[in-house]
């Protein structure tokens, strides 16, 4: 995708799309990219932990300068990334046409200000020097793992998916601690008037009870209230068994919604399956999952019998042939030969930079090209041109001939 050009009053728009285009295909910004976000988890996590240990004071006590050092540090890295955030969400989605309104877009934003609470209130108490509210501040730099940790995400989307259902539950909820409470209150307060002796004394009661918590600093002394609280604990069964089905059905709902929106990215990517139809492409996708592979890994080897094909979103394999090497970059596809010859693998294939797949078993390629006569075709004719190339033509076609002689 080219960054569409910015209108005046952006700052500096060429160096900032330059970068997004060094981003979307140089493969070193791109590590580089992902080695940043590393830092940054790993500073968010460092973080956290310094503010916990600060609050023990004799752990304050001895490396208070360290916990110190690392706000310092974490401030200045959460500053940075904040301002570089910023000065890029203008160039990179114009949504708006002005770049000034993009930045409020974002700086009012619940990311952006979850971006601004993690290292704002921080500078403020490190500036004033009251060292002592820093741990309380120390979960606001949490936070900011919602938009590195795509599992975090899914699961509040799962939550704002299904709010109306949780509202519902937590009216219930209200509904069930106001019976209980006044009728314990109505049972027992003058029997403790210290601790069932008004309502909200009672809701208390109600609340640890349902919650199934049961603190026992309230506890039912009457006949007529032990019974009563023997529903209160049935009840707060269900109070809790509601919210946490809704919660884990939306969230694998979410995971799965979530791959899906990946792999259908993914396919994208593929030309073979540029000209399928939408209903074509989610067939296939049913049948494919993705796989990443690192750098020097070595996915197929020659002589090796075949169970897939493989698809590539993104990155670069290197296939070691008898008679040559070749390379194989993004949109390409590999591992088809020994699938449609029923040989072994013809060469050794090895990422040659971090990879990601689409992966085919043997099985399900077969119903696919039998199904689908235009993508079986494409397949074939790439399969005979490489096999030409490498000089495997003859004894693919020698084996396969030998194979239809046996079947027969
Ligand atoms: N000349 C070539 N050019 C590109 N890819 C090739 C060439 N020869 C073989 N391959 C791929 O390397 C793969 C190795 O496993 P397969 O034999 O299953 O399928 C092979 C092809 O997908």
């Amino acid at each position: 995708m080219r960054p569409v050009p910015r209108g005046r009053g952006s700052a500096d728009p060429n160096l900032r799309d330059r970068l997004y285009e060094l981003l979307e295909h140089d493969p070193l910004a791109y590590s580089i990219g992902s080695r940043f976000i590393q830092l940054i988890i790993g500073v968010i996590v460092l973080n956290v932990a310094a503010m916990i240990l600060a609050s023990v004071p004799e752990l304050d006590d001895r490396y208070g300068t360290l916990f110190a050092g690392i706000t310092i540090l974490s401030v200045i890295v959460f500053a940075l990334e904040y301002a570089a955030r910023l000065w890029t969400v203008a160039g990179h989605t114009p949504r708006t046409g002005s770049a000034l309104a993009d930045r409020l877009g974002y700086v009012f934003s619940a990311l952006g200000v979850i971006d601004l609470m993690a290292f704002l209130p921080a500078a403020i108490v490190l500036a004033t020097g009251r060292h002592a509210t820093l741990a309380a501040l120390g979960v606001l730099p949490f936070f900011k793992l919602i938009r590195y940790s795509p599992a975090m995400r899914s699961l509040l989307a799962a939550v704002h998916a299904e709010r109306r259902a949780l509202i519902g539950c937590v009216v219930i909820l209200i509904g069930a601690v106001l019976t209980f409470a006044s009728l314990l209150y109505a049972i027992e307060r003058e029997v403790q008037p210290d601790k069932l002796g008004t309502i909200p004394q009672a809701m208390w009661w109600a609340i640890v009870t349902l919650g199934t918590v049961g603190y026992g600093d309230v506890v039912p002394v009457t006949p007529l209230g032990k019974f009563i609280s023997t529903f209160a604990i049935i009840a707060g069964f269900a109070m809790i068994a509601l919210p946490v089905a809704i919660i884990s059905t939306a969230f694998a709902e979410e995971l799965k919604r979530r791959d899906f929106v990946v792999t259908w990215g993914m396919l994208a990517r593929v030309p073979l399956f540029s000209h399928l139809s939408a209903s074509e492409i989610a067939d296939i996708m049913r049948l494919l999952r993705a796989r990443t592979i690192e750098q020097g890994e070595v996915l197929v080897r020659r002589g090796d019998a075949a169970s897939s094909m493989y698809f590539i979103t993104a990155g670069e394999v290197e296939i070691a042939l008898p008679s040559q090497h070749v390379r194989l970059t993004d949109g390409t596809f590999f591992g088809e030969i020994a699938l449609l010859h029923k040989t072994k693998r013809s060469g050794t294939v090895t990422a040659a930079r971090k990879t990601r797949l689409l992966v085919l078993d043997a099985q399900d390629f077969h119903a696919l090209i039998a199904r689908m006569p235009t993508l079986a075709d494409h397949v074939h004719t790439v399969a005979k041109a490489r096999l030409a190339d490498s000089g495997d033509l003859a004894a693919a076609e020698l084996a396969q001939a030998e194979r239809e002689g046996t079947d027969r």
